[in-house]
């Protein structure tokens, strides 16, 4: 039976991320850190893994984004997104919430509502939501910032539902598998890849600029320090596009070119079914006529 590694605790996010992604008869299997997850991945101890990678109020999950350069690669074969509205969980009375604990990326979406109504509490950043539950119930916090699934596993008490300063928060989660054939091409697919620039001029201007001539839209663009020396980083890239497409291989084969390493990440259908737009001039069929003429001139065959 196929086993999908999740961010857990059961009753994070991205279990019901997991669910919605699994194929019937998968194995969904909790782990603690996203991390983990992907190492079990690599490791070969599971067949898939799912983590967040991004959200519509705090951006990019830097546990996700180190996870997935560090490492043997993996990649993205799907996406989910979901709707992101907290419950709040707790053991006590109200007037007694000295703590509540939560993933940091909950904590900053419900920012305002607990300063309205739990001005007191101290606020504290647990591994996940759900991990946060679970420490309500050993008594080392006294609320948790969860998910609403959260409370089927743990039967707290719930002070409030549908929690959220920005109504129509998402979170944007990945299905990772260890590198094969990409899933086939959609014409709404995500391309994922991380550039690893060199220390020079305007590096990051001309990757930007090998999308931009082949009519390429970006669809995320994040940063994350090497680690190494400062002010060195890699750039993480979402773009509109299948790598099967000439257009996407054309310009990755560029980037190969100009930057110290490329990861690919993957190319999958993109969860909001979004069609690339491809311009006039950067369709399959233009690549494959130019790629027949400069052969033909080679050939010393020009028509
Ligand atoms: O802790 C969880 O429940 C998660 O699935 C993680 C996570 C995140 O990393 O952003 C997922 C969605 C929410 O935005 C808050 C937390």
């Amino acid at each position: 039976m196929p086993r999908i590694a999740y961010f857990g605790p059961q009753g994070t996010f991205t279990e019901q991320a997991a669910g919605s992604l699994a194929g019937q008869g998968d194995e969904l299997v909790p782990v603690d850190t996203i991390a983990s997850a992907l190492a079990s991945v690599r490791a070969g101890e599971t067949d898939a893994a799912c983590v967040p990678v991004e959200n519509s109020v705090e951006g990019a999950v830097p546990a996700t984004m180190d996870a997935l350069a560090d490492g043997e690669p993996v990649t993205a074969v799907a996406e989910a997104v979901l709707p992101v509205r907290f419950t709040v969980l707790t053991g006590q009375d109200t007037e007694q919430i000295r703590t509540v604990a939560s993933h940091p990326h909950a904590l900053a979406q419900v920012r305002g509502w607990l300063a309205e109504h739990l001005p007191q509490a101290q606020l504290v950043a647990s591994t996940s939501t759900a991990a946060a539950a679970v420490g309500v119930q050993r008594g080392e916090f006294d609320a948790a910032v969860t998910a609403p699934v959260a409370v089927t596993h743990y039967p707290l008490r719930v002070l409030a539902t549908d929690v959220a300063d920005v109504p129509d928060a998402v979170t944007r989660f990945l299905l990772l598998r260890r590198p094969a054939t990409p899933p086939p091409p959609t014409g709404a697919d995500r391309t994922s890849i991380i550039a690893f620039m060199p220390d020079r001029t305007a590096a990051l201007a001309e990757v930007l600029n090998e999308l931009a001539v082949r009519g390429i839209s970006l669809t995320r663009l994040d940063a994350r320090p090497t680690k190494g020396r400062l002010g060195e980083y890699r750039f993480h890239l979402d773009m509109a596009g299948h790598i099967a497409e000439q257009r996407i291989g054309d310009a990755l084969a560029a980037l190969h070119r100009r930057c110290t390493n490329v990861r690919f990440l993957g190319s999958f259908p993109r969860a909001d079914g979004v069609p690339s737009t491809v311009s006039a001039t950067a369709g399959d069929t233009d690549f494959v006529t130019a790629a027949d003429w400069v052969a033909a001139i080679r050939n010393g065959d020009q028509a």
